[in-house]
């Protein structure tokens, strides 16, 4: 490899009118890296994907592909590839002339193009609907093909807008995994912008986490999630307890907590608000000191073993070496 990043963001800005929609943000992600963008709605994660694939124009800033600046380059000069929300495959085409349409684009002949679009049609396991409609196909399998037919175009890095939010659920754990597979096998970056943090958590080696047009934390899943740095970071990617302590605001993993008689340990007492049944483990929600939300989770036999209700009193009990403090309450 002989480049350092396969993206670098160098302070990138991007404005529409008086809306700042992303803010001065640097990121660098290394070769062959599966990259989640997450964050709550209007944070900036489509037009920072829009600005790397050149979609959008950068306000101020630089983007880098493989070390070379492309801030000033059209999409198609960048080697980017990009698989939008609603794959949209052209209804009046095969599966074969789909993928192929590109390289038809580019002028490639007949039966080359053929031949490659057969390769990526196998590539996601599709070659045996090679001529089919994309009406006769289910929506997991419309996606594969949309994926082949961005990855023919051999680009460098593969952006994905929002790919499985059009998928039933259990398509879309199948969907991930074959992205997964397919990012590891083709040893390319994918940069793959979601809300879902069980999405960003499942599939990232990065995970950044935006809000507001900031980048707020940005890491391997599990670092952000042993370590989010904000109140806002704890509580976007969930299963945190986020408790104002005596030296400021504190994070508990609800895992990590237990109803309980209290200790000489840190513990806060509240009363049950509600009970929620998650198959091996049952979520308590309490509420805890003034008017503060916090939830345990414990594990199935033990909560059915001494089993609580709403309107219960409860302590809420952890240890010390499983809080750590946060940047601001936010
Ligand atoms: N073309 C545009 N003109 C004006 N404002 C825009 C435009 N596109 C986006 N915005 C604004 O910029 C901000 C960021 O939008 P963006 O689509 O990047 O967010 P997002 O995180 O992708 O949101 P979502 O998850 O809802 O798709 C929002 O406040 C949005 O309203």
């Amino acid at each position: 490899m002989n480049h350092r990043f396969d993206v670098e963001l160098v302070s990138v800005t991007k404005r529409y009118g008086e809306t700042t929609a992303v803010d001065g943000i640097s990121l660098r992600i290394p070769p062959a890296s599966y990259c989640c963008l997450l964050g709550p709605s209007g944070c900036g994660k489509t037009s920072t994907l829009r600005m790397i694939a050149g979609h959008e124009v950068v306000s101020e800033g630089d983007v880098l592909i493989h070390d070379q600046n492309v801030t000033d380059l059209p999409p198609l000069e960048r080697g980017t590839a990009m698989m939008f929300q609603s794959y949209a495959l052209f209804p009046h085409l095969s599966c074969l002339d789909n993928v192929a349409f590109s390289l038809k684009m580019r002028g490639t002949a007949k039966a080359e193009r053929h031949a490659r679009a057969r390769e990526y049609l196998a590539l996601v396991h599709m070659e045996g609907f090679a001529d089919r409609l994309p009406a006769q196909l289910s929506g997991g399998q419309q996606q594969r093909v949309a994926l082949a037919r961005s990855l023919i175009t051999r680009p460098r890095v593969l952006l994905l807008d929002e790919p499985l939010s059009a998928l039933d659920p259990f398509l879309r754990s199948r969907v991930r995994e074959e992205l997964k597979r397919l990012q590891r096998e083709l040893g390319i970056t994918f940069i793959h912008v979601t809300h879902s943090q069980d999405e960003a958590m499942a599939l990232a080696d990065l995970m950044v986490v935006m809000q507001d047009g900031h980048i707020r934390q940005a890491g391997p899943p599990r670092e952000v999630f042993e370590r989010p740095v904000s109140a806002f970071v704890a509580r976007f990617i969930g299963g945190h307890n986020v408790l104002a302590g005596p030296g400021g605001p504190i994070a508990v993993r609800a895992d990590r907590c237990r109803l309980g008689a209290a200790g000489d340990g840190p513990h806060l007492p509240g009363r049950v608000a509600a009970v929620e049944y998650q198959g091996s483990s049952v979520r308590v929600a309490l509420s805890v000191g003034e008017g503060q939300d916090a939830s345990v989770l414990v594990p199935d036999e033990q909560f059915y073993a001494e089993p609580v209700a709403p309107g219960d009193s409860a302590t809420l009990v952890w240890r010390e070496r499983d809080a750590h403090a946060l940047a601001e309450m936010g």
